[in-house]
């Protein structure tokens, strides 16, 4: 099979002399094999967000819910119009809500569900101004495509020294003697404390700041183990720390500083069960989040001596109630939440969490997404223009499936030169399902929450790789993608397996189109495409153009692709304005055409 392909505007009698442009016929191909997606959740690096607003609108809104540093506020109002109104009650917040397009906040706001219902679909992107985002309802979010992004580095150095000085304090117990004093009272055999240096503690979590704990920890002449099921051992071996299992870390420990996320594995964890494991006399630091400590068990622990004291900054509810037991408690030091305030800390948190929501606003890179597919920035550059060949395969794709036809299954493939593992797909099959749902729906769909939306559509998206011969200098040599077990308004489309199957190519940075069924074209994706099928002979493509040019309908690129000369042939129009129906028409009364069809990018 030939392709010919030449730029309308050059047309010459020569038009219908076909070049061969095919490589894929010519690049050897290995027996393609699927590859593992990669998981779902955080991935360092930096997402395209297609959450954007268009840059014809007006300045967004940000809500700043909690109290932001400076140098932050100053970036945001230089972009945005910017509501700072802290304390806001649940119902002021779901109120003030739909009139922003961000809202930023720190731990003491719940963005739950019903925040996202009531923005009513204008809140693109919510920004925790800190690390975790256990104060926000990331599936909420994902559905209604919002994005998160947090500020991860910011607050770590100052979240670590809070543990230390905790540590540190409780050790010599400096805030029950301060009090003592204050009280008029001078009491030095009751605050007598205990050393550190020597013993052993157990950093569970060992993340950012977890392995600056242990960094301190080991200045300080403690004997540090960590517990944490994903850290590679050789980062804790960097640290001069033993990378131990929860039961070994909890049982030999002297003390235990808690630097885990709070997720449904870790609520808890520290527990009656897990305290009568522990060392008697063990001590326990808490700058993560309280509830990964059964704070009622906490008490009992107190109580029967297995825990000699406890420090804490967070708690399951913040504030905790007056008449806690746990706060109230003699062995326990308490501070509230204070892990990240240091003033350096929160200047650093706002200044990043501006830069994510305003870059993240902007439809720029977000290297702090958490509920979207992150790439790193480079890999990003080079996939930018397959990212928009994949979705413009996907809108071609749906286009061409008949009337009545449920889409239910798709099949991606990836051709590429590279190892599977450099090659990210998450992106394109966002955008491979947002081409597929959008002309059929009435729902946005981006990267956040297009996965969500394909399963909540019942579609089945597989995805494969080709791997080829050759130059791994481009990401990808082409992309296809074929919607199984449906009828097509266009019978070429569909391939000898059965398949309505298009594919495509970038070329010189733009998307073309370079095959539908088993035919082989090559149209540029830009304006609109007329398919039309037709035995080959001479003078066709200069009747379709002057049917278009009749109607001063402008084509940009026109080609044709043929089994053999004179045997059936599809001709792929691109046309910058739409046709009339009337024009359309007269293109299909052409007696050699046997079928058209029109396809909107
Ligand atoms: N009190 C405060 O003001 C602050 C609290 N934090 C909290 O500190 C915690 C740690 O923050 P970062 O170090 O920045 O996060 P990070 O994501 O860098 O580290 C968390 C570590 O916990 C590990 N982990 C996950 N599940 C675990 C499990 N079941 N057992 C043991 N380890 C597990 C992860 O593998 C990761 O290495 C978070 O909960 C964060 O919210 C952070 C900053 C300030
Ligand atoms: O970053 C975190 O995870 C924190 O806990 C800090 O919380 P904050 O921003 O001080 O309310």
């Amino acid at each position: 099979m030939a392709t010919g392909s030449l730029r309308a505007a050059a047309a010459s009698p020569s038009l219908n002399k076909p070049t061969q442009l095919s490589l894929s016929s010519k690049l050897p191909l290995h027996p393609s094999f699927s590859v593992p997606l990669l998981p779902r959740g955080r991935h360092h690096g930096a997402p395209l967000v297609a959450v954007v607003r268009s840059s014809l609108d007006a300045k967004p809104t940000v809500l700043v819910a909690e109290k932001l540093g400076e140098a932050g506020l100053a970036l945001l109002k230089g972009f945005a119009n910017v509501d700072c109104s802290y304390n806001l009650s649940p119902e002021e917040l779901c109120t003030k809500i739909s009139l922003c397009d961000s809202l930023i906040v720190r731990s003491g706001t719940k963005v739950n569900r019903e925040v996202f219902e009531s923005s009513g679909g204008r809140l693109k992107v919510v920004g925790r101004a800190g690390v975790g985002i256990d104060n926000v309802d990331l599936s909420a979010a994902t559905e209604h495509g919002c994005l998160v992004v947090n500020a991860p580095t910011a607050n770590t150095v100052a979240a670590a020294e809070h543990a230390i000085a905790l540590l540190a304090s409780m050790a010599r117990n400096v805030a029950q003697a301060d009090a003592s004093v204050k009280a008029g009272k001078w009491q030095r055999n009751k605050y007598v404390g205990v050393s550190l240096v020597g013993k052993t503690l157990a950093v569970m979590g060992f993340g950012k700041v977890g392995s600056e704990v242990a960094r301190r920890a080991k200045g300080l002449g403690m004997h540090v183990i960590a517990h944490d099921p994903y850290a590679p051992a050789d980062r804790a071996r960097a640290v001069g720390v033993d990378l131990v299992g929860f039961d070994e870390a909890i049982a030999t420990a002297d003390f235990i500083s808690l630097h885990m996320p709070l997720t449904p594995a870790t609520s808890k964890v520290l527990n009656d069960d897990t305290f009568a494991k522990m060392k008697k006399g063990v001590r326990i630091v808490n700058v993560a989040r309280g509830g990964v400590i059964d704070e009622e068990a906490l008490v009992r622990a107190l109580d029967a001596g297995i825990v000699a004291q406890a420090a804490l900054d967070v708690f399951t509810e913040e504030p905790p109630a007056k008449d806690s037991k746990l706060v109230q408690h003699e062995r326990v030091t308490v501070t509230p939440h204070l892990g990240a305030s240091t003033m350096e800390a929160q200047e650093g948190v706002a200044i990043e969490i501006a830069e994510a929501v305003i870059g993240a606003l902007k439809g720029e890179l977000a290297a702090t997404a958490v509920n979207a597919p992150m790439v790193p920035a480079e890999v990003l550059t080079e996939l930018k223009p397959f990212v928009v060949l994949a979705e413009k395969l996907g809108r071609l794709a749906v286009q061409l499936v008949g009337g009545g036809s449920g889409v239910k299954t798709i099949k991606v493939t990836y051709a590429s030169a590279r190892a599977p593992d450099d090659l990210d797909t998450r992106l394109l099959r966002a955008m491979i399902t947002k081409g597929i749902i959008e002309p059929i729906s009435n729902v946005f769909v981006n990267l956040v929450n297009a996965d969500f939306t394909a399963k909540q559509r019942g579609l089945r998206i597989t995805e494969e790789r080709v791997i080829l011969d050759g130059s791994p200098e481009s990401p990808l040599e082409y992309i296809q993608v074929q919607i199984a077990n449906v009828e097509s308004r266009f019978a070429s489309a569909i391939s000898d397996s059965g398949e309505i199957t298009v594919e495509g190519r970038v070329k010189d940075g733009i998307p073309h189109l370079t095959k539908v069924g088993c035919f082989e074209v090559d149209v540029s994706l830009e304006g609109s495409i007329i398919l039309c099928r037709q035995v080959d002979q001479p003078g066709m493509i200069g009747r379709v153009g002057s049917i278009l040019g009749e109607e001063n309908v402008n084509v940009s690129f026109m080609s044709v692709g043929r089994i053999a000369p004179r045997k059936q042939a599809v001709m792929a129009i691109g046309v910058d304005d739409q046709p009339s129906k009337e024009t359309l028409n007269k293109i299909g009364d052409i007696p050699a055409v046997e079928e058209f069809v029109f396809l909107k990018l």
